[in-house]
């Protein structure tokens, strides 16, 4: 069994640092640095960096990092994957060092998503002192959040989260776009070993930016009402009201970040005690709010 301890971190490609920057320090409430080679580094936590940013050709996710605990638990994450057999890259010195960790094992899932899988992460622990006052970012043992990916083809994707990346099924949820009787979507909600929700859901659909979204949670509803009054201020588009999900109970809403993935920003996420959990299929997104239409382009007209 491979034992992933969290989402370490996030990597993202940009055609405007600068953007993400201050989207970084004015709207998500976190301090942005520069490293190494023009990347950008986003602190939200004693960590060095949460979300990286490298300057690019275009505006997409580029890769999730997700932790095992130590050498021991990354060898037997190799052991996995050479059972699986599946492909798999060593990083060398010069990844290992721009993404701050000993050592780091490069997968392609079916769908295409780039997962690394990491140990032993460097921070000098600075003390996360946020520009706009956020009291804190619930990570730790929780990891940074989840991340939501595409995964047009679906069946092996999952397959590959459960048995490659060693990930437990939380439920299930069959979005159904056209209303009750149109075709299913479907979206698998995972978690590793700890008590966040989820920490990886896979839906079965195709997106350009390498991303449906990445939710980040702060210890107290003022934060999240904070939080959107500055996407107001800074003119950020929101692509979900305020709403509180079903499954984890997070209160949150949803907005774009510049590089075209979405950020879930909330508070109050269950923890779970995986030894009581029963996977189950819900069918309701929300007990209350988050209308995604106030984003969602207009459905086309018929033709004719
Ligand atoms: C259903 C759900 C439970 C817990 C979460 O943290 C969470 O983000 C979701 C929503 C998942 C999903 C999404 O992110 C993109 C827009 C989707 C497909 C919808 O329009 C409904 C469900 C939404
Ligand atoms: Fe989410």
């Amino acid at each position: 069994m491979m034992e992933i301890r969290g989402l370490a971190y996030v990597v993202a490609e940009s055609t405007d640092v600068q953007r993400w920057s201050d989207y970084a320090r004015d709207v998500l409430g976190m301090m942005a640095t520069p490293g190494e080679g023009g990347a950008l580094q986003i602190k939200m936590d004693e960590r060095q960096f949460r979300f990286q940013v490298l300057p690019g050709e275009s505006d997409r996710y580029l890769a999730s990092g997700w932790e095992v605990a130590n050498r021991d638990a990354f060898a037997q994450a190799l052991k996995v994957l050479d059972q699986a057999k599946q492909a798999y890259e060593l990083a060398d010195e010069a990844l290992c060092r721009q993404r701050g960790v000993q050592q780091m094992a490069v997968v392609r899932d079916p769908s295409g998503n780039r997962h690394e899988i990491v140990w032993g992460f460097k921070s000098d622990f600075k003390h996360f002192a946020s520009p706009q006052g956020v009291s804190k970012f619930i990570t730790g043992d929780y990891g940074m959040g989840h991340t939501v990916l595409p995964a047009p083809d679906f069946e092996a994707t999952v397959v590959f989260a459960r048995d490659v990346l060693g990930f437990g099924l939380a439920d299930i949820y069959n979005f159904r776009p056209g209303g009750d009787a149109g075709p299913v979507v479907r979206i698998h909600f995972f978690h590793c070993a700890n008590g966040r929700h989820h920490s990886l859901a896979l839906a079965e659909f195709p997106v350009p930016s390498g991303c449906v979204h990445v939710m980040v949670e702060v210890e107290n509803m003022p934060e999240v009402g904070r939080a959107m009054d500055r996407m107001k201020a800074q003119r950020v588009v929101q692509t979900a009201t305020l709403g509180q999900h079903t499954n984890d109970k997070m209160i949150s809403f949803y907005m774009r970040s510049p590089s075209n993935f979405d950020v879930e920003y909330g508070y109050g996420g269950a923890i779970v005690d995986w030894d009581k959990h029963i996977t189950h299929e819900f069918t309701q997104v929300s007990l209350w709010g988050h209308d995604f239409s106030i984003a969602r382009p207009a459905e086309p007209a018929q033709a004719a």
